[in-house]
């Protein structure tokens, strides 16, 4: 981290709307205190209005030039605002690029202090943090520290819990969690209670029991099946709470008010990545310490009269169960095992399932599902629309809407609706390109006519056992009762699923539309 030289080529994070935004609020709302600054030793009149603070050229003969600023920044971006006594706020690892923890002392009053700000460079969804020092010409810092902490903590989570998982992705979430993420939360004055899980499952027990009214919201350091089961402790918790029967699938569920943010440290890291436009775990702090959230969608998956879990990234059967089963039995070879599950999945024999599906169709959904639309009643309520028996290796179901833009595919984790993929059997090189695809974004995925893709509130699969050689070796496997709930293997009593989709349920630290 080093001192912004303005007009480097790094900017602040916000868009040029943004800088609009406080040139109208600093013209026409007034300015809320100013002051003459020595930049770099550069004179400049630092501006504090509504939205942001403004570096301003001072030096034209007919005054403050507010409507060009030099320089401008939201207060949502802004980390923190310290005093500063020799041109550094506070010491700096210069093996992480963020400074170092607790490490700063006010060693005198002084005339010059920082202000920490998260920046984008151009072209990159990354954001990093990094600070200027302003010298006062007259007076003292005391002031303008104390004011701009103020505005920029505003709506901002002051208290989290962490929850890390040890054994996540490579073994690595604690030591993420110290070295990326902890200096960050340290410098934006974040007050974090940490637990560590200490077995399987040991998430769902701390969602559903940990205090949260104490916290403004919990940080999950590890992959999707912690959050999985973070996530669904604190939901459950919440319907047992409103004595709601969350056992029935039409049961109308009560969302949780507890902010969710993921830094990525496991192996898939999906959700980080949906969230923050790309899987970085500076990213993903800076992006909980901005406090800007969204509310997001969750699947939950029941079997007859029971609910199996709450989901927040997919549902998958058949195949995509099996594939999930053999990474798990293999955990120890850490990031390699998803490639090696989907190799030795794609070049051996494929099971088919025969299965009997539904789906739950709203009727505004015109384009993904041209097939139905003709058989929906033009009511404003959801339909279910059965499919029949077909012959498939794999069924997948995401709480998000997966739309084609020019040629990558992107999620839309707003929409209210999720993505149902039918996978009918096919030749192993072309399933490991479309698991390639599936990796990349690409729209090539789609362009398969063996995968079936519906916008749907809701699916119903039933395993039909009408083919006796299929039936045993599925069996003899325990594959027909497996299910893929967000990368962590779930198994059923009875090969009978019915998935719905809840929409806007979740409120996620997060950047949509990124
Ligand atoms: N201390 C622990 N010991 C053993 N298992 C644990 C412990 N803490 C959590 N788990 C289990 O670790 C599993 C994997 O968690 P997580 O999703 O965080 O990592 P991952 O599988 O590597 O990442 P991803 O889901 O993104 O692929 C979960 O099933 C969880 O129950």
């Amino acid at each position: 981290m080093e001192e912004l030289e303005v007009g480097d080529n790094v900017t602040p994070l916000q868009s040029t709307a943004a800088v609009q935004t406080i040139k109208i609020a600093a013209s026409e709302n007034g300015i809320l205190k100013e002051e003459e600054v020595l930049v770099k030793g550069k004179a400049r009149k630092l501006v504090m209005c509504e939205s942001g603070l403004q570096l301003v050229c001072h030096e034209n003969k007919s005054g403050p030039n507010i409507e060009n600023p030099v320089f401008s920044i939201a207060w949502v971006d802004i980390v923190c605002a310290c005093e500063t006594s020799s041109g550094k706020s506070k010491a700096v690892d210069k093996n992480t690029d963020t400074p170092s923890q607790n490490s700063y002392t006010v060693q005198q009053a002084g005339r010059k202090f920082s202000i920490h700000y998260i920046t984008r460079k151009a072209g990159s969804k990354k954001l990093s943090c990094t600070n200027m020092v302003m010298e006062v010409k007259n007076g003292t810092v005391g002031d303008w520290i104390q004011q701009i902490e103020e505005k920029r903590k505003h709506g901002k989570p002051k208290k989290l819990l962490v929850v890390i998982n040890p054994i996540s992705g490579s073994g690595s979430g604690r030591q993420t969690f110290e070295k990326f993420v902890r200096p960050l939360f340290d410098l934006a004055g974040l007050e974090l209670v940490v637990r560590v899980t200490e077995r399987a499952r040991h998430g769902e027990e701390i969602g559903n029991t940990f205090d949260f009214s104490s916290v403004d919201g919990v940080v999950i350091v590890g992959g999707d099946g912690l959050y999985m089961e973070v996530m669904h402790g604190v939901v459950l918790r919440k319907q047992q709470e409103n004595g709601i029967d969350y056992n029935n699938p039409d049961a109308s569920l009560t969302p949780p008010n507890i902010g969710f943010g993921i830094i990525p440290g496991g192996t898939g890291n999906g959700l980080s990545g949906w969230w923050n436009g790309v899987v970085d775990a500076k990213t993903a702090a800076l992006n909980i310490i901005r406090g800007e959230s969204h509310l997001v969608n969750i699947l939950a998956i029941f079997e007859p009269s029971k609910l199996i879990h709450y989901s927040g990234l997919h549902l998958g059967y058949g195949i995509f169960s099996e594939l999930i089963k053999k990474s798990e039995d293999r955990r120890w070879m850490k990031k390699a095992r998803y490639p090696y599950a989907i190799v030795t999945s794609t070049l051996g024999k494929k099971q088919v399932y025969d299965i009997d599906l539904e789906m739950l169709v709203s009727p505004d959904i015109q384009e993904v599902n041209k097939e139905i639309n003709e058989d929906v009643s033009p009511s404003s309520a959801c339909n279910w629309k059965k499919l029949g028996v077909k012959h498939l290796i794999g069924v997948a179901y995401f709480p998000v809407a997966i739309e084609e833009m020019s040629d990558k595919l992107s999620m839309n984790c707003l929409s209210d609706k999720g993505s149902a993929f039918f996978v009918s059997s096919f030749g192993g090189v072309d399933f490991l390109k479309f698991m390639m695809a599936v990796g990349r974004h690409d729209k090539e995925m789609f362009e398969n006519s063996f995968i079936e893709h519906h916008h749907v509130k809701g699916v119903r699969l039933k395993l039909v056992q009408n083919d006796q050689a299929n039936s045993t070796r599925r069996v003899e496997h325990g594959y027909e009762k497996l299910l893929n709930i967000d990368g962590e293997v779930f198994t059923c009593s009875v090969p009978q699923i019915d998935i719905r989709f809840h929409s806007q349920f979740i409120r996620a630290f997060s950047v949509f539309p990124n």
